[in-house]
């Protein structure tokens, strides 16, 4: 956590932020949930630097980070080290709505949940840009990457936002140069690097969540 502290006055990396997710797996390829957590940070500094059009994304997430924020700092935060050890302590002590909304509405298990998710919609995404050619649309590649993942929890009217905020996105060029990363080489080389972690990731929870039956909590 120091380290993403310390490089906030500097100018965004992408980089450091995926690199955030190498930091996520414990040697037992346990995932940590304060690292997952911190590359979640990075990512909206990230999508919040596009543009105040991406704000309600931006907000929804912010909000869920700050959920499990508080379950890490609060009274019982050393169950919360590992996604393991939250799934673990939260079932044990009946700690998550399972089937419909009820007295747990901000369990750490649902809340990862939509970050999950939104980590399946990120891997697709960077994976289009890595193959993508100078002239795709990175609209297009946002939307076909949302529409296969988190469109399919969402409601008709957040589809609708999302669609209305995709061609806000910048080019594919303007893209790179945000993510500050360097020559168009250099991100397409970083973003290889770098997906396979992040898939990694994504796979443990997925299983996880599959073992637990907590794929779809409300
Ligand atoms: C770069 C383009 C960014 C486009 C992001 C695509 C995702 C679009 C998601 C639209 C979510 C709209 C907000 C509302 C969501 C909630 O309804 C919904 C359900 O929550 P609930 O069960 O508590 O009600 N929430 C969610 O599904 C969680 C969404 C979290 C989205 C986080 C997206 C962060 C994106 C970070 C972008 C980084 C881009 C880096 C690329 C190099």
């Amino acid at each position: 956590m120091a380290g993403s502290g310390a490089s906030e006055d500097q100018k965004f990396c992408l980089r450091e932020v995926l690199d955030t997710f190498k930091l996520c797996l414990s040697q037992n390829k346990e995932v940590y949930l304060e690292h997952y957590v911190a590359g979640w940070r990075g990512l909206v500094k990230f999508l919040s630097s596009l543009g105040s059009v991406f704000g309600f994304i931006s907000k929804d997430a912010v909000n869920k980070i700050q959920i499990l924020v508080g379950h890490l700092d609060g009274e019982n935060g050393s169950q919360y080290v590992t996604v393991q050890s939250m799934v673990k302590y939260e079932l044990e002590n009946e700690l998550v709505d399972l089937s419909k909304r009820g007295s747990h509405p901000e369990s750490g298990c649902r809340t990862l949940l939509r970050l999950h998710r939104a980590l399946r919609w990120l891997e697709l995404f960077l994976e289009r840009l890595r193959t993508s050619a100078e002239d795709s649309k990175t609209p297009v590649m946002c939307a076909e990457a949302y529409n296969e993942s988190l469109a399919q929890h969402h409601p008709w009217v957040v589809r609708k936002a999302a669609g209305m905020a995709f061609p806000w996105l910048p080019g594919r060029t303007a893209f790179f140069e945000v993510m500050n990363v360097g020559t168009p080489e250099q991100v397409v080389a970083m973003l290889g690097e770098a997906l396979p972690l992040i898939s990694e990731v994504y796979q443990i929870t997925e299983d996880l969540y599959a073992q637990h039956n907590l794929l779809d909590l409300p």
